[in-house]
């Protein structure tokens, strides 16, 4: 477990820019070590964003893609290709034309394949037991204003569930109420755990989980990387960060 790290840049496209940049290199860097990268995606807008500039990047062709698994930290209980799905929206933005092979992009089920959210979770589960070893190289999670991560909202039953790797959430306090996530202790398991996140309006989400606030106000706080645990954000997601001593 890592103490988490705040890394500021001036606006939206230079942190989009840069953790794209920082992406590639992580991804290249895992190839390397072990052969192949596992990544976990994130819905919201910095999820798509970063997909998107990856697509754009000039250096994206130095990563052979066809060696990368992608994952999702949560989704959306909807039918493939909806487009509240946050796998159709990454792939939207750019994902397909990464990739070279369809089965390294490991997709939860939804409700036009299986009967409900639960067996979607334990579907999801074999799948990360089959094809990962259960160690995302990196996860990139983006934070809602009321500190959610995936789909583990503060104050939400399942927001600590250890049952298992990936779980059902009913009730979401966010639409749409039937979801499917990972856990805290699953996503914990990961080297590297990068928070993503832009805008005034995120600057007490970002606050509270940079200080470490309790559980029942930000889940950033039970989620941490292995080697590393970065907050990636711009000026205005920071600016309720009290100032850094020592
Ligand atoms: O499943 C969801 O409801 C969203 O995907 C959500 O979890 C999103 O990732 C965060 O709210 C961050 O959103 P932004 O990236 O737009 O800040």
């Amino acid at each position: 477990m890592t103490a988490p790290l705040l890394v500021v840049h001036p606006g939206p496209s230079r942190l989009i820019t840069l953790t794209s940049g920082r992406l590639l290199t992580a991804v290249q860097d895992a190839i390397a070590a072990r052969g192949e990268a596992h990544v976990a995606l994130t819905g919201g807008s910095m999820g798509s964003a970063v997909v998107a500039a990856l697509t754009d990047h000039p250096a994206n062709d130095a990563v052979d893609w066809s060696r990368v698994h992608f994952w999702w930290g949560d989704e959306r209980y909807l039918p493939a290709g909806d487009p509240d799905r946050n796998d159709t929206q990454n792939d939207d933005a750019g994902l397909r034309s990464l990739t070279t092979t369809s089965e390294k992009v490991h997709r939860v089920l939804g409700p036009d394949d299986v009967d409900s959210a639960e067996e979607a979770a334990r579907r999801y589960e074999e799948e990360l037991r089959t094809h990962g070893n259960g160690t995302f190289d990196v996860v990139l999670l983006g934070v809602g204003p009321d500190g959610h991560v995936a789909s583990l909202f503060p104050g939400h039953p399942m927001q600590q569930d250890t049952s298992g790797i990936a779980v059902a959430v009913h009730d979401s306090p966010k639409p749409p109420p039937t979801r499917v996530t990972l856990t805290a202790q699953c996503l914990s398991r990961s080297r590297q755990v990068w928070f993503i996140v832009s805008g005034q309006d995120k600057a007490g989400a970002v606050a509270k989980g940079v200080a470490d606030a309790p559980a029942e106000q930000s889940s950033t706080v039970l989620v941490r990387g292995q080697e590393r645990t970065v907050w990636l954000v711009d000026e205005a997601a920071a600016s309720g960060v009290g100032p850094v001593s020592g």
